[in-house]
Protein backbone atom coordinates (compact mmCIF):
# COMPACT_ATOMS: atom_id res chain seq x y z
CA UNK A 1 0.00 0.00 0.00
CA UNK A 2 0.88 3.57 -0.45
CA UNK A 3 3.16 4.90 2.36
CA UNK A 4 1.15 8.31 2.72
CA UNK A 5 -2.02 6.03 2.65
CA UNK A 6 -0.76 3.63 5.61
CA UNK A 7 0.04 6.56 7.66
CA UNK A 8 -3.52 8.50 7.01
CA UNK A 9 -5.58 5.77 7.93
CA UNK A 10 -3.53 4.99 11.09
CA UNK A 11 -4.19 8.62 11.94
CA UNK A 12 -7.83 7.76 11.78
CA UNK A 13 -8.13 5.35 13.93
CA UNK A 14 -7.61 7.85 16.94
CA UNK A 15 -10.93 9.57 15.96
CA UNK A 16 -14.08 8.74 18.13
CA UNK A 17 -17.60 9.24 18.05
CA UNK A 18 -18.73 12.68 18.51
CA UNK A 19 -15.10 14.08 17.72
CA UNK A 20 -14.60 17.47 16.00
CA UNK A 21 -12.37 16.86 13.57
CA UNK A 22 -10.42 19.06 11.00
CA UNK A 23 -9.71 17.33 8.02
CA UNK A 24 -6.19 18.33 6.71
CA UNK A 25 -5.00 19.22 2.54
CA UNK A 26 -3.19 17.54 0.23
CA UNK A 27 -2.48 13.97 -1.46
CA UNK A 28 -1.53 12.54 2.27
CA UNK A 29 -4.65 14.18 3.88
CA UNK A 30 -6.84 12.86 0.95
CA UNK A 31 -6.21 9.15 2.08
CA UNK A 32 -7.19 10.57 5.74
CA UNK A 33 -10.35 12.16 4.77
CA UNK A 34 -11.29 8.73 2.50
CA UNK A 35 -11.19 6.54 5.53
CA UNK A 36 -12.96 9.23 8.00
CA UNK A 37 -15.68 9.20 4.89
CA UNK A 38 -15.98 5.15 4.64
CA UNK A 39 -15.77 5.06 8.87
CA UNK A 40 -18.85 8.01 8.79
CA UNK A 41 -20.82 5.29 6.27
CA UNK A 42 -19.98 2.53 8.62
CA UNK A 43 -21.72 4.76 11.81
CA UNK A 44 -19.20 7.09 12.76
CA UNK A 45 -20.75 9.71 14.66
CA UNK A 46 -18.57 13.12 14.22
CA UNK A 47 -18.31 16.28 12.61
CA UNK A 48 -15.94 18.37 10.58
CA UNK A 49 -14.11 21.07 9.54
CA UNK A 50 -12.26 21.54 6.28
CA UNK A 51 -8.63 23.50 5.80
CA UNK A 52 -9.35 23.57 2.28
CA UNK A 53 -12.37 24.20 -0.70
CA UNK A 54 -10.65 20.84 -2.04
CA UNK A 55 -10.83 18.58 1.28
CA UNK A 56 -14.08 20.66 2.17
CA UNK A 57 -15.40 19.42 -1.18
CA UNK A 58 -14.36 15.72 -0.70
CA UNK A 59 -16.01 15.06 2.15
CA UNK A 60 -19.12 16.58 1.46
CA UNK A 61 -18.75 13.84 -1.56
CA UNK A 62 -17.65 11.42 0.60
CA UNK A 63 -21.27 12.07 2.94
CA UNK A 64 -19.02 13.80 6.18
CA UNK A 65 -21.04 15.99 8.28
CA UNK A 66 -19.15 19.44 7.95
CA UNK A 67 -18.73 22.63 10.18
CA UNK A 68 -17.99 26.51 8.84
CA UNK A 69 -14.83 27.44 10.61
CA UNK A 70 -16.90 30.12 12.39
CA UNK A 71 -19.19 27.44 14.18
CA UNK A 72 -16.13 25.91 15.72
CA UNK A 73 -14.18 27.18 18.97
CA UNK A 74 -12.56 24.02 19.73
CA UNK A 75 -11.20 20.84 17.68
CA UNK A 76 -10.21 17.63 18.93
CA UNK A 77 -8.38 16.56 16.28
CA UNK A 78 -6.42 17.19 13.76
CA UNK A 79 -5.07 15.11 11.02
CA UNK A 80 -3.01 17.04 7.90
CA UNK A 81 0.26 16.43 5.80
CA UNK A 82 3.20 18.28 5.74
CA UNK A 83 6.23 19.20 3.29
CA UNK A 84 8.90 18.68 5.90
CA UNK A 85 9.16 17.65 9.18
CA UNK A 86 12.56 18.13 11.05
CA UNK A 87 13.81 16.61 14.40
CA UNK A 88 11.54 18.59 16.40
CA UNK A 89 8.67 18.14 14.62
CA UNK A 90 8.54 21.64 13.05
CA UNK A 91 6.88 21.58 9.82
CA UNK A 92 7.03 23.50 6.11
CA UNK A 93 3.56 23.01 5.41
CA UNK A 94 1.88 24.65 2.35
CA UNK A 95 2.88 22.95 -0.73
CA UNK A 96 -0.81 22.86 -1.91
CA UNK A 97 -1.59 26.18 -0.99
CA UNK A 98 -3.83 25.97 1.82
CA UNK A 99 -1.06 27.13 4.80
CA UNK A 100 -3.46 29.54 6.77
CA UNK A 101 -6.14 27.59 6.95
CA UNK A 102 -4.60 24.71 7.93
CA UNK A 103 -2.89 26.90 10.54
CA UNK A 104 -6.03 28.15 11.77
CA UNK A 105 -7.35 24.93 12.26
CA UNK A 106 -4.26 23.38 14.04
CA UNK A 107 -4.14 26.11 16.50
CA UNK A 108 -7.54 25.52 17.18
CA UNK A 109 -6.87 21.86 17.45
CA UNK A 110 -6.55 19.83 20.93
CA UNK A 111 -3.93 17.81 18.98
CA UNK A 112 -2.37 17.70 15.47
CA UNK A 113 -1.63 14.33 13.90
CA UNK A 114 0.75 15.06 10.59
CA UNK A 115 0.47 12.73 8.34
CA UNK A 116 3.83 11.79 5.73
CA UNK A 117 5.66 9.24 3.89
CA UNK A 118 9.46 8.81 4.96
CA UNK A 119 10.70 11.17 2.07
CA UNK A 120 9.36 14.23 4.41
CA UNK A 121 11.18 13.35 7.11
CA UNK A 122 14.44 16.03 7.48
CA UNK A 123 17.17 17.21 9.60
CA UNK A 124 16.65 20.49 9.42
CA UNK A 125 13.94 22.81 7.72
CA UNK A 126 14.63 24.50 4.15
CA UNK A 127 15.10 22.05 0.86
CA UNK A 128 11.51 22.34 0.16
CA UNK A 129 10.88 26.42 -0.45
CA UNK A 130 9.05 28.03 2.42
CA UNK A 131 5.50 28.88 0.97
CA UNK A 132 4.40 32.60 2.34
CA UNK A 133 1.14 33.75 1.66
CA UNK A 134 1.06 37.83 0.77
CA UNK A 135 -1.71 39.71 -0.31
CA UNK A 136 -1.98 40.84 -3.97
CA UNK A 137 -2.03 44.34 -4.03
CA UNK A 138 2.31 45.90 -3.38
CA UNK A 139 2.98 42.08 -3.79
CA UNK A 140 6.58 43.06 -6.01
CA UNK A 141 7.49 45.12 -2.37
CA UNK A 142 6.46 42.09 -0.24
CA UNK A 143 8.31 40.07 -2.48
CA UNK A 144 11.46 42.56 -1.85
CA UNK A 145 11.39 42.84 1.61
CA UNK A 146 11.50 38.78 1.49
CA UNK A 147 14.34 38.71 -0.65
CA UNK A 148 16.08 41.23 2.06
CA UNK A 149 15.63 38.46 4.76
CA UNK A 150 18.10 36.46 2.39
CA UNK A 151 15.53 34.18 0.32
CA UNK A 152 15.13 33.79 -3.31
CA UNK A 153 11.42 34.26 -3.70
CA UNK A 154 9.26 33.08 -6.24
CA UNK A 155 5.86 34.00 -7.17
CA UNK A 156 3.97 30.26 -7.70
CA UNK A 157 1.98 30.57 -10.90
CA UNK A 158 -1.08 28.54 -12.43
CA UNK A 159 -1.85 28.40 -15.85
CA UNK A 160 0.15 31.82 -16.74
CA UNK A 161 -1.12 33.91 -13.59
CA UNK A 162 -0.23 34.06 -10.28
CA UNK A 163 -1.93 31.13 -8.50
CA UNK A 164 -4.78 32.33 -5.91
CA UNK A 165 -5.28 31.03 -2.48
CA UNK A 166 -8.72 29.71 -1.07
CA UNK A 167 -8.61 33.07 0.45
CA UNK A 168 -7.80 35.32 -2.68
CA UNK A 169 -4.25 36.30 -1.77
CA UNK A 170 -0.68 34.81 -3.62
CA UNK A 171 1.62 32.50 -2.64
CA UNK A 172 5.70 33.23 -2.58
CA UNK A 173 8.03 30.43 -2.36
CA UNK A 174 11.01 31.57 -0.12
CA UNK A 175 14.27 29.49 -0.89
CA UNK A 176 16.12 30.32 2.18
CA UNK A 177 18.18 27.38 2.19
CA UNK A 178 18.87 25.28 5.19
CA UNK A 179 17.02 26.99 7.77
CA UNK A 180 18.88 27.33 11.24
CA UNK A 181 16.06 28.94 13.58
CA UNK A 182 12.55 27.94 12.47
CA UNK A 183 10.93 30.01 14.60
CA UNK A 184 12.74 33.36 14.68
CA UNK A 185 12.25 33.21 11.06
CA UNK A 186 8.54 32.46 11.25
CA UNK A 187 8.21 35.68 13.42
CA UNK A 188 10.61 37.52 11.46
CA UNK A 189 8.75 37.14 8.07
CA UNK A 190 5.25 37.38 9.71
CA UNK A 191 6.30 40.83 10.94
CA UNK A 192 5.98 42.32 7.08
CA UNK A 193 3.70 44.42 6.39
CA UNK A 194 1.48 42.24 3.10
CA UNK A 195 2.12 38.78 4.29
CA UNK A 196 -0.62 36.60 5.59
CA UNK A 197 1.27 34.23 6.98
CA UNK A 198 4.08 31.81 6.39
CA UNK A 199 4.12 27.81 6.01
CA UNK A 200 5.98 27.25 8.83
CA UNK A 201 4.40 25.34 12.23
CA UNK A 202 6.49 25.93 14.66
CA UNK A 203 5.94 22.99 17.76
CA UNK A 204 2.15 22.36 17.15
CA UNK A 205 2.34 18.49 16.08
CA UNK A 206 1.37 16.52 18.60
CA UNK A 207 2.01 13.23 17.06
CA UNK A 208 4.10 12.06 13.19
CA UNK A 209 2.61 9.34 11.77
CA UNK A 210 5.18 8.43 9.06
CA UNK A 211 4.43 5.43 6.41
CA UNK A 212 7.44 3.91 4.63
CA UNK A 213 7.97 2.25 1.00
CA UNK A 214 8.21 -1.21 2.80
CA UNK A 215 4.48 -0.93 4.31
CA UNK A 216 5.38 -0.38 7.70
CA UNK A 217 4.37 2.66 9.77
CA UNK A 218 5.93 4.34 12.80
CA UNK A 219 4.08 7.07 14.90
CA UNK A 220 6.25 9.14 16.93
O1 LIG B 1 -0.96 23.29 1.41
C1 LIG B 1 -0.89 22.08 1.50
C2 LIG B 1 -0.58 21.35 2.72
O2 LIG B 1 0.23 22.03 3.62
C3 LIG B 1 -0.18 19.90 2.55
O3 LIG B 1 -0.52 19.28 3.74
C4 LIG B 1 1.29 19.70 2.25
O4 LIG B 1 1.65 20.42 1.11
C5 LIG B 1 1.62 18.20 2.04
O5 LIG B 1 0.92 17.74 0.93
P1 LIG B 1 1.08 16.24 0.40
O6 LIG B 1 0.50 15.36 1.43
O7 LIG B 1 0.30 16.24 -0.90
O8 LIG B 1 2.53 16.01 0.14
Amino acid sequence: MDAKRIAAEKATAYIDHEMVVGLGTGSTAYWAIQKIGENVKRGLRIQAVATSIQSENLAKALGIPMLSMSMVDSIDLTIDGADEVDEAWNLIKGGGGALLREKIVASTSKNLFIVVDERKLVKKLGAFPLPVEIVTFAHEITQNKLRALGCIPVLRMKEQHPYLTDNGNYIVDCDFGSIDHPEELHQIINMIPGVVDNGLFIKMAAKVIVGYQDGTVIEM
